[in-house]
Formats: structure tokens, sequence, C-alpha cells
């Protein structure tokens, strides 16, 4: 058994954070197994003045960290899953997905303002965001941010922002839950597929000791209808389709947002059953989404 593993993150203080809770894990559940977080920088990090459809979508957080897996430069590595490709390569497989974090998505205002007026401008860069919180704030405006969690809030509070929309479970990963003034529901809002849950990744067929303490097979089911939803709609990493699915004993429900690009307007929907059939419901459900159309 190896005594020694290197993980690699990406370079952003949350990344960082979720590869040490990776290790953490690791470490506890093996004792004698020391391990050694490896940053780099990605394309998707580096490029910040261009959205990312235009530069590419998600793969390019990832591609670097694949391509010091395969070549050993590392031995695992850690994402945020709603931030995987929906194509992960055969020889990198996900070798576990962790117990989700708080999966809601939540308000920020810029410090020293109290709540948010008519006509404020709220930065997201998240369609799935925007279309959901156009509902819930029809008055309000919507202008891209980008970056990542420090960057964006360091541009809410110095440029013409009024709100914007995070993660809850990245806020608090970094201790700074805080910083929210509303957290939206699933039903209001919808999560990203995967959203809470890290994928840890490793070189096929080769044992990670420990990686079972690591693994959350409720977060598997959710991963697997979640991207199995958005598969579907082919949702890849632009469009602003959403899922979230919970389990429950043997249940799994499912929250599923479809987008339609020709009209512009959306459809939310649920469905339950068991979940080891939950990819088949996910498939259902994105089904007769799209039929409404
Ligand atoms: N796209 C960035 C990203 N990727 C994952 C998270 C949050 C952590 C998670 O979902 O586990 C965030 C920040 C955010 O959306 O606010």
């Amino acid at each position: 058994m190896r005594t020694h593993l290197k993980i690699g993150s990406r370079e952003s203080a949350l990344a960082v954070r979720q590869a040490q809770i990776v290790k953490e894990a690791l470490e506890k559940a093996s004792p004698g197994l020391t391990i050694e977080i490896v940053t780099m920088k990605t394309t998707g990090d580096k490029i910040l003045h261009k959205s990312l459809e235009k530069i590419g979508g998600k793969g390019l957080f990832v591609k670097e960290l694949d391509r010091a897996l395969l070549n050993g430069d590392i031995d695992l590595s850690v994402h945020s899953l709603k931030d995987m490709p929906m194509e992960i390569p055969k020889e990198l497989p996900v070798i576990a997905y962790t117990k989700r974090e708080d999966p809601r998505d939540a308000l920020i205002l810029k410090p020293g303002i109290q709540d948010l007026k008519e006509g404020g401008i709220i930065g997201s860069s998240s369609r799935r965001r925007s279309l959901q919180a156009g509902k819930l704030y029809p008055k309000c405006s919507f202008k891209n941010i980008r970056g990542n969690v420090q960057t964006r809030l360091f541009k809410l509070e110095h440029e013409e922002y009024d709100a914007t929309i995070l993660a809850l479970a990245g806020l608090k990963r970094l201790g700074m839950e805080g910083l929210v003034s509303r957290i939206f529901s699933v039903d209001e809002m919808i999560p990203s597929a995967g959203q809470g849950i890290l994928a840890v990744q490793g070189r096929k067929g080769e044992k990670i000791p420990g990686i079972e303490a690591v693994d959350c097979s409720d977060s598997r089911f959710a991963a697997k209808a979640e991207r199995g939803f958005v598969r579907y709609l082919n949702g890849g990493c632009t469009s602003p389709v959403a899922a979230y699915a919970e389990t429950s004993g043997n249940e799994i429900r499912i929250r599923g947002l479809y987008y339609h690009e020709e009209t512009g307007q959306f459809e939310a929907g649920m469905i339950s059953g068991e979940k080891h059939k939950g990819e088949i419901l996910a498939e259902r459900l994105a089904r007769s989404l799209k039929g409404r159309f």
C-alpha cells in the first residue's frame, strides 16, 4: 500500500479547502498515510475576461489536473462535482463522492446595504441563477461576475453590484456563511447538478487506502440522477439546466429545471421513486419537462 499520496487541486482558496477536506478524511481513515496538496492553475482560472461559454466550458477547469493525474504527477484530484464536465475519461474515474454539504444557493448583499431595492443589480454569470432569481426579484437586473469566490466578493464590494448569489457549500467551507443575507430553498432555486458534492478522481484500477471512508452512497445516487438529468437534456456546461436529488431510505426525489432556448421560458418539475432507478427517473422527468414545449 502507498504511504504518501499527492492530491491535485486548483489554486483558489475554495479548491484548496476542498482538497484539505478529502486529505483529512483519508489520513484519518488510514493511519500512517501522509498526503500532500499540489496546486495548479487551470485555463478556466486564468481567463477571467471572457465568459466560460466562449472559451470552452467546464473542461477547462479539469484538463490540467487530468493530465497531471494521467502522467503520475498527482495521485488524486478533488473537484466540485458541479464543475466537472459530463464526459469523464474512462481511465480517470470518480472513485468517491463526498457527503454533500448544503446544496442551496445564497444571496450576499454588497457590504453596507441592508436589502435589495427595486432596480438593484445582481452579479451572476450563471443563467441558472439569474433565471430563477429573476422570478424572485423581477425588478432587479443581472450582470455578469466571474472569478472565484474571493474575486466575486471583491467585485461585489468595489464594482457596480448590489448583490451576488453563491453556493452556500463553498461559503460554509470557507467559513464565510456569516455574509449570507438570504438562503434560497431548493424549490426557489433548484441547485446545479452536483452542487455541494466533491468528486475524488483517481486512476483506474488503483487502490487508494481509506477511500471508502470518503465515499457517500447517497451522494453517489444523487450525482447519478442529477447528472443523468443534465445529460439527457444535453445541458452541457452553459445551459441553465438545474437538477437536485434527495434520498431518504430507498427513495429518491429529483427536482429538475428545463430551459427552452427558443422561448426563453423554463419549467421545473419533480419526480420520485426507488433510488436505484434514479437515472431512469431523471430521464423520465427530463423528457416530460421537455415535452411541455
Ligand atoms: N463554479 C464555482 C463553484 N464550484 C463549486 C462551488 C461551490 C461548492 C460546491 O458546489 O460544492 C462554486 C462556487 C459557487 O458556485 O458559489
